[in-house]
């Protein structure tokens, strides 16, 4: 059985690496350079980073230079979320070369663009699932875009490669991840899901990792690695089991 992938999370706000507690904007706390952070990851043996430009997807501006050092400076896998909602914005994201792009409110409010992307990019794209309940979420989270299984079966018949997916309600919040809604998006797509909320032990990881058989291929952790719950060594460790 594959192990589950790890993605630990660099979130940058205002140039600054950031958690957020349900993706409010105001919420943040602080952890310092998004590049040390990031480095950080990969010298604890990450295979992969989620990076987000938390202003590009608030529509509070972009840290598009800096995304673009941090990515450029990783050997490792790299997914870069955030504000990629156009041509310009997806051309910007895969020059960083980075492995593949999350879209968001793009695969709610421009569907079209977004199968023609799919089409043209095939596993270089992803799409964020961000819900609350049953409800899509875009904008920052900000605005409902519609009901998760329509929009699935919608983004699968296009050919979609892959969802990450995120519990806005466990968020930030070190609250455990929604696993009833990994296992319903899992059971609705034979696509890969990536889990994104809620992580906050090892034992979250464990349960994670339970699902992989079921189309779960990763996690992301972001909140228990800032307030040190465990390591990422630790959590590696914890899913190669
Ligand atoms: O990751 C977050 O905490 C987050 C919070 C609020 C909004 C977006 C967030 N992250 C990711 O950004 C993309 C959505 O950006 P866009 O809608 O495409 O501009 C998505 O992957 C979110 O999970």
């Amino acid at each position: 059985m594959p192990k589950l992938e790890l993605l630990p999370a660099v979130d940058v706000r205002d140039g600054q690496a950031v958690r957020l507690v349900h993706g409010e904007s105001g919420s943040e706390t602080s952890y310092g350079s998004p590049l040390e952070a990031a480095l950080a990851w990969q010298r604890s043996g990450a295979e992969w980073l989620h990076l987000v430009d938390l202003d590009a997807a608030f529509g509070t501006g972009d840290n598009r230079a800096l995304i673009a050092e941090v990515a450029g400076a990783m050997d490792i896998k790299v997914e870069l979320s955030g504000g990629i909602r156009d041509d310009a914005s997806l051309a910007a994201a895969l020059a960083t070369g980075c492995r593949r792009v999350n879209l968001g409110t793009a695969a709610l409010e421009t569907p079209e663009w977004v199968a023609k992307v799919i089409a043209e990019h095939g596993d270089k794209i992803a799409v964020g699932l961000d819900v609350r309940g049953t409800t899509l979420r875009g904008r920052g989270w900000t605005r409902d875009g519609g009901d998760l299984y329509e929009t699935l079966a919608r983004l699968d018949s296009e050919g979609c490669a892959r969802y990450v997916v995120t519990d806005i309600a466990k968020d930030g919040t070190l609250q455990g991840p929604n696993l009833a809604l990994l296992r319903d998006v899992c059971a609705a797509t034979d696509k890969p899901v990536v889990a994104s909320g809620g992580v906050s032990s090892l034992a979250d990881l464990r349960a994670i990792s339970l699902l992989v058989p079921e189309g779960v291929e990763g996690a992301i952790v972001g909140k228990a690695l800032y307030a040190e719950a465990f390591t990422l060594e630790e959590a590696l460790k914890a899913v190669a089991a």
